[in-house]
Formats: C-alpha cells, structure tokens, sequence
C-alpha cells in the first residue's frame, strides 16, 4: 500500500500562514516552531524538498563501528518495542545527534515502501535536512515530541506519524534518538510513554556496559522501586568516586546534571562510606539497605553490588582503580585463577524461574556435560531464555567462580567481532584505543563464554573461531605471541544452524565442536510454570505490588507470546507502568494481547485504548460526535465491500437483545461505539486501531447488537 501525503501547494500554505499569523491556540508549538526554524533559519522551502543526504556505505560503517556500543545497548529493546507495537505499518528507529539513522526495526515491506522516503540507515533526519519531522525536531528541541502527518514541513511525508524521544549517555548528554515512524496517527501518547521507557532501559543498560568495572548501585526512596525501571543508578569507581548517574538518579538526588555528581565521592551524596554500603548489602543480599542524603534526613534504599567485570581476571593488585582493570594493555597477562562468585545479589531481586520439568531437567545435563569440557549449544526461539539458561549453567558450573562473558554475534558490526573477540595490541590498526585490548576470549579465561546468536558469524571468523577451539590459544590482532585460554563454551543461535550448515553459511566442522550437546529450550507457550513466571516478572517488574485482574491473567497465560519471556517481561513492564499501581487491566496490556483477545473473542473489559485524548493538530478539525441516522435494515455480519463511514442505526429496535448482554459484553460495546464515535464511524478505521480485519470487527459488532447502517 503506497504512503498517501497531502496536496503539496495547500500544505505549503498552512506552513507559510501559521508562521505568518503566529500560533493560534489549536496550534501545536513544538512543531510552530519547528516550522519557524525550518523557514526562517534553515531557509527551506515546504514546496521544495531536496532529496535527504545519505552517508556512504563506508562511512556508515565506520560510524557504527564508533557508536557499536549504542547500538549495542538499543537493539534488543529495539525489537522489543517493535514486538509491543504489533504494527506492520510502523518502524522503531534509532539516529545519532546528527540525525543519522544507525538502526530501525521494521517488518521487509514496510522497510521497502519507506526506503525511498529516506527511512533506512545511514540517511541524515536532521530538521535542517528534512524540516520538521520525529527525529530531527526531537533533537533540534531535546524533548520528546509527536509529530503528526500534517505536521511535517514537506508534504512527502505527510503520509507518517513519528514520536520520538531523546536517549542520554551515562554523562547526561543527548546520545541519539529514538523514533517510532507509522502509518497509523493513533495512540501517540500511549507510544510516547512506551518510548519514554525504552530509552530509560537504553541508557541504564549503557551505564552498565560503559562502567562495566565500576560498582552499579541501585537506590530508591521506596525499596519496592529498587530494580525496577523507577530506580536511580550510580556508577562507582573502586575508590569511592561516582562516574555515571541515570535520570532518576539525579531526579531523587536534587541535581540538575551528571556533572553535579560525577567525581563526588558515596559520601558526599550518602551518609555512608563505600565499604559500608558494600558490606550492608553483601549482608543483605537482595534486600536494600537503608542509607540516609548526606546532609539531610531524605532516606533512600540502596544495594551497592560488585562490578559485574571485576577486574577480569587481570590480577591487578587489590588496590587497583577501574580505569586500570579495564586497561587492554595488560590483554596478554590473563589469569588462571578462578575468580571469587560475586558476593552480592544479581541485577534482579527475582532469579529466573526455571520449573519447568523439561528444562530443569536440561539445566540438569547441560550442567554435568558442561563440567566435563563439553560445549553446549543451546536452540529455541528468541527472547526464550538463552542467555538466562546459559548464565544458570555458569552458576551450578565447577568455573562459576570465574567469569561469565557473553558476546552477542548478531549487534557486533563485522569489522569489530574480530577485534571483540580476539583483542588487539597497542597500534594494532588505525582507532584502535592506544594500549591495545583485551578481547572476550581472554576475558572468559578461567570462566565461560557464551557466544549468543552464533549463526550470525561471518564465516572466516569462523574459521579463526575453530582455531581458538581446538587449539585453546588466542593471538589478538597485531600480536606475534599467542596466549593460552582456558574457558567453557556455551553458544546459542535461535536459528537452525543445521540448516545454515546445508547452505554453506556455517562451517560444518565449527558446527560439531560447538553442539557437544544440543539443548533445545522451549518456548514460552511450551512451559508449564508460565504461572509462576508470570508471577516472579510481575513482583520483578512492579517492584512488589504488581497485581492482576483476572481477565489481564487470563489473557497472558493464554497467549501465544511469538517473543517468549522477554516480550512477556516488556509487556508486564509496561502494564505496570501504565496502570500506575491500580491492578493491571487488559487495557493496560499491549496491543498485539488485545487483539488476540479480540480475535479470539475473548472479553474486551474495558479495551479503552488505543486513542489517548490529545489536543487536536494544527488544522485538525475537532472529532465530530457521532451521527444519528435513520435505521436501516438488518446488522451486518459480513464485511460491507465498500470503505464508506457508517452510522448507528436506531438502538432501539435492538433494546431487547442489549439488555440481555452480560455486564462485560455490555461494557464491551460501550467501549467499541466509544470508539466508532472516535473515528467517526469509520469501521476500517476502528479495525485498523485494533489491528484486526474489517471482517472480524463486523463480526464482533454484529454479537454486541451495534447495528450499522453506510451514510453518504
Ligand atoms: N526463566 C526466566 N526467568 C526470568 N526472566 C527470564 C527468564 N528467561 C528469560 N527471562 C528474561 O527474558 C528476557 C530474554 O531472555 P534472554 O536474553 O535470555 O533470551 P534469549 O533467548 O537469549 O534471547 P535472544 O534470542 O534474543 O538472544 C530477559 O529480560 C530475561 O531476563
């Protein structure tokens, strides 16, 4: 289906008048604004779009080579998001502060029908280059915005909706944006906050990767809020100095910036030292420890844990910083000695639950093949568990001392798997950090490796990869001498590496040394304790006080759930979020669960979603209420062939049956003409907000006695 924009001379006039006239009261002023900008700083023109700059494919993969990290960070709640969405029609997109587009999620057909629009990577958003639009407005005015169809500056890309939100770095600095562009204006509130939360769980996740061996703290003035999304994060530097703080961190702190607090030592922010902090929690274990503001009476929950890399085995002496234990100069001075197990809890309160006969029972195996030196690939859909299992394996392991690395195949650009892996000497290759680095496999030295999306390698690293294997040695890159390793394997691939075996896409004998012993995990529908999974993410997630109504309950255990635990994990994440400590209700769920409820004819208690109120856009005619037409003739069960509007006909002549409904079914209709009257009673419209065909809305409006009649 072609993107449809809007007449391109009478867009340009509105651009032109509302500048001219100044905001009226229904305008939206972000993108006022950024019209203003567009017209009278940029000097563009809404009836003449130039075509959108692109970087080279080169040069896009040296940036993402320079922003790996980010990348890194952002795909997999990325996909999530992409997965929460349920819209084919939409595309999550991640761009730098230059506006350039690194990475976007989006099903194969709608990438292609946006392509040529400038939706795919490596093109510039900025509102320089493109005018007002998701991306670049959301940087021009670092704040999340939506920028509806209309809004746009050019009239060819009218045919979009985009909601954007900033992503900080640990620095507290704006590191990109990210963006969902769709076909549908509906929702934009709902998406916004959806957004807002994932690019909290980006940055939290950057503050780990980049203080990898400072020690993480979490704290919250409600100890229920401690691991949860609400937390405030602290980086500190083995010697008491605070390195990096999350948004809420600074929020519940007082302060404005990073810079506020960065170099300030625990004490300062706490009235408690380091080693205190550390102990208390070590002692606690998984509950926080009460610590009060430095200065004042605020009281706050904290755990205080180990790094999650201490020291990597690089037998620093005690007193090391971490900017020395994360020194790659030492890559050819790896350890033997297994590492103490961390002393504190892991980064959730809940462990993974694992209850499920049939994987217990392949926890079980993998663990006693595992210790005798056999690799253990592990199969099963994405989001099932694979990195969970692998770590649980580590942990029952004769080597759960030392450390657990897992290198993602999948987010490392090409040319850095080698460089990742393998590590390289000082001057090895032009960028390379001046004193070399210390790659994974030396990392894992004494521990394990887990080599997640496995089928992903390019094939000649595979074949230094099987070297590494049966060799047990590595040589970084630029290195003369090799320097034995000793690590367990544990490798993952949610693809059917057999397959890529048969069309030559992975090495046959890399193959077999990897699959000692196949573990294929179930998905999530498979498992028997999805009740009690269902529950351990709920306290996980709310913080402890997550409930569920039973329509909400029912809905999740009976769904299919394509992205397994991790989609169950992002939807109860938001759940929560949006029902804001109230019981979690099935409009509180995302919409690809409504729709299945929908489709299966389950009860739509309460389905007010997906349109939020929202101040109407710049020229947006107020939604009309519904129009009251005479009844005309019987419902229809089958979808009218045309797309006109339609309207009630007259309820009365179907009080009976209405009264008849059960309280639910009655609630349901409320809802549904609620929503009809939204859309002025467009039926295409309200099935494309739910995501269901015209056919089945019909359906359903048929069993609800909503009798329809065309108008004209
Ligand atoms: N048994 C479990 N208990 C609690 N949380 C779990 C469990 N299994 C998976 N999760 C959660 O689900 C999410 C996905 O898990 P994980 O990364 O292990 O899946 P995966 O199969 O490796 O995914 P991918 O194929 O995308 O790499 C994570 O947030 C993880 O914490």
């Amino acid at each position: 289906m072609a993107i449809t924009v809007l007449n391109t001379g009478r867009h340009a006039e509105r651009v032109f008048d509302v500048v001219r006239s100044g905001f009226g009261e229904e305008n939206n002023d972000v993108v006022a604004r950024s019209w203003r900008r567009c017209l009278d700083e940029y000097l563009l023109h809404p009836d003449r779009p130039r075509e959108l700059r692109a970087l080279e494919p080169s040069a896009l993969h040296e940036r993402l080579a320079r922003m790996a990290t980010l990348v890194d960070c952002a795909r997999h709640e990325m996909a999530t998001l992409f997965q929460q969405l349920a819209d084919q029609e939409a595309a999550v997109v991640l761009t730098d502060t230059d506006g350039v587009i690194l990475h976007m999620v989006a099903s194969p057909e709608f990438s292609e029908e946006v392509a040529p629009l400038g939706l795919r990577p490596g093109v510039f958003w900025s509102e320089t280059e493109a005018g007002t639009n998701g991306m670049g407005t959301c940087l021009a005015a670092a704040a999340p915005v939506a920028v509806r169809r209309e809004d746009h500056f050019y009239t060819q890309y009218t045919g979009l909706t985009c909601s954007a939100v900033p992503v900080y770095n640990p620095a507290g600095e704006m590191a990109a944006v990210l963006d969902v562009s769709s076909r549908s204006s509906l929702m934009q509130q709902h998406l916004l906050v959806l957004l807002g939360m994932t690019a909290r769980m980006i940055e939290n996740r950057l503050i780990d990767q980049c203080f990898r061996h400072a020690h993480p703290v979490h704290f919250h003035s409600r100890p229920e809020f401690v691991y949860t999304l609400h937390e405030g994060r602290l980086a500190v530097s083995d010697d008491g100095h605070i390195l990096a703080a999350n948004r809420s961190a600074l929020f519940q702190l007082g302060l404005q910036s990073v810079a506020d607090i960065r170099s300030r030592r625990i004490e300062d922010i706490f009235q408690t030292s380091q080693e205190d902090l550390l102990h208390r929690s070590t002692l606690s274990s998984f509950h926080p420890v009460v610590t009060y503001r430095a200065h004042a009476s605020h009281r706050f929950f904290a755990v205080m844990r180990r790094p999650a890399f201490e020291a990597s085995a690089l037998q620093l002496g005690s007193g090391a910083s971490s900017a020395q234990a994360s020194a790659p100069g030492r890559v050819l001075t790896p350890t033997r000695t297994p590492l103490p197990r961390p002393l504190t809890a892991p980064a959730a309160p809940v462990g993974p639950t694992l209850a499920d006969p049939t994987l217990a029972r392949q926890l079980d195996v993998a663990r006693r093949v595992i210790a005798r030196q056999t690799p253990v690939l592990l199969c099963g859909e994405t989001g099932s568990g694979k990195e969970v299992f692998a770590r649980a394996v580590h942990e029952g392991s004769p080597r759960s001392g030392g450390a657990f690395v897992a290198v993602n195949c999948a987010s490392l650009p090409e040319s850095l798997i080698e460089s990742e892996l393998f590590g390289y000497r000082a001057g090895a290759f032009t960028g390379a950090q001046r004193n070399g680095r210390r790659g994974k496999i030396l990392q894992a030295d004494g521990g394990t490796l887990f080599l997640d999306e496995i089928g992903d390698m390019p094939l000649e690293l595979q074949a230094r990869l099987l070297r590494v294997l049966e060799e047990r040695q590595v040589t970084p890159l630029g290195a003369e001498e090799t320097v034995a390793v000793d690590f367990q394997l544990l490798s993952a691939s949610y693809r059917n590496l057999m397959e890529l075996v048969e069309s030559g896409r992975f090495r046959e004998d890399l193959y077999y040394r990897l699959a000692g012993v196949e573990v294929r995990l179930p998905a999530l529908r498979e498992r028997s304790d999805r009740a009690e999974l269902i529950r351990s993410l709920l306290l996980a997630e709310s913080g402890g006080d997550g409930r569920l109504s039973g329509e909400a309950e029912q809905l999740l255990m009976a769904y299919a759930w394509p992205g397994n635990v991790r989609q169950l994990r992002h939807a109860l994440r938001s759940a929560c979020a949006l029902a804001d400590g109230a019981p979690i209700r099935l409009e509180h769920l995302p919409v690809a669960l409504q729709r299945a409820a929908i489709e299966s004819g389950s009860p739509m208690t309460a389905l007010s979603m997906p349109e939020m109120p929202r101040e109407p856009a710049i020229g947006e005619t107020p939604a009309l209420s519904a129009p009251t037409a005479p009844h005309a003739g019987p419902a229809t069960a089958g979808a009218p062939a045309s797309n006109l509007p339609v309207s009630p006909t007259d309820e009365a002549a179907d009080d009976e049956a209405v009264l008849k409904l059960n309280p639910i079914q009655a609630n349901e209709r409320q809802m549904l003409l609620k929503m009809l009257e939204q859309h002025r009673w467009n039926v295409s419209s309200v099935a494309k907000a739910f995501d269901v065909s015209r056919n089945t809305l019909y359906r359903r409006l048929h069993k609800l006695h909503i009798r329809l009649s065309h108008t004209d």
